[in-house]
């Protein structure tokens, strides 16, 4: 057993990708999809694809048998917040996320709205954006190093009684060590050893270091729907993934 990776970490079966899907219309999607599987990946539909196609794709996916993450990321008041995660739920998806920065009662309106549902779709809290560096930051007014910031707001987060945060995997090893085993962590800002350049994200890491940090999802996108093979790129990390919880 690799010592890094308690067995709570390893709970994320079949696989720990979520797939972004960043098109901008519902036949793109829907022919890359085709090569997919619900058991190969879960998949992400976020502001660019939902601004394109409204819910006919959510709902689309979710008769597929895809887990669903809803990256909207909301940020509003709390009545607002909650009434879209109940929409979000009624909507079978499997997770939906909101800016953590949107305060405690943002999160805690959210979490009462879907305490009821059978099939509660897991409230995941966006720390900061994988897209900004410490520069970034600063300008927005965050006056402590990112990764303070981020242990606050996910430590507020996981208070408000969310599920789990979306932070880098640079974060993640803090996170574990400050949150425990079970409170979820998203990483998007993933590439593969091999990228030319990170695009526009700044905190990045590799699948295998992720992971081995406590990653529980990995968010890929252009690593993912740009690659020649794409689906042999969610095996691999699927693979990686398996081999670590082998040890
Ligand atoms: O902090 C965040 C929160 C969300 N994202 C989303 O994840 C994917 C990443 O796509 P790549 O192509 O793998 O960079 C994208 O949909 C973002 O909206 C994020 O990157 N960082």
């Amino acid at each position: 057993m690799n010592p890094l990776i308690l067995p709570e970490y390893q709970a994320v079966t079949p696989t720990p990708v979520i797939v972004a899907l960043d098109f901008d219309n519902a036949e793109s999607t829907l022919s890359f999809v085709r090569q997919l599987d619900p058991s190969l990946c879960q998949v992400k539909v976020g502001k660019e694809l939902f601004t394109a196609t409204g819910r006919f794709l959510v709902d689309s996916l979710v008769n597929q048998g895809f887990k669903l993450f809803l990256d909207l990321k909301y940020h509003d008041i709390p009545n607002t917040v909650a009434s879209a995660c109940r929409v979000a739920a009624d909507m079978g998806v499997w997770m939906v996320d909101m800016h953590a920065c949107g305060g405690r009662r943002q999160m805690e309106a959210a979490v009462e709205a879907v305490a009821n549902y059978t099939h509660k779709p897991l409230l995941i809290g966006v720390t900061v954006l994988t897209s900004m560096d410490e520069a970034d930051a600063r300008e927005v007014g965050i006056t402590k190093p990112i990764a303070e910031h981020v242990v606050d707001l996910a430590s507020l987060a996981k208070s408000s009684g969310l599920d789990g945060v979306v932070c880098s995997a640079q974060e993640a090893g803090m996170l574990r060590q400050a949150l425990g085993k079970e409170f979820l962590l998203v990483t998007p800002g993933i590439r593969l050893p091999n990228a030319q350049n990170s695009d526009d994200q700044r905190r990045i890491m590799i699948p295998q270091d992720a992971l081995t940090a406590g990653s529980s999802y990995l968010v890929m996108g252009r690593p993912v729907t740009q690659a020649q093979n794409p689906v042999a790129v969610i095996r691999d990390v699927n693979a990686i993934a398996m081999a670590m919880n082998a040890q």
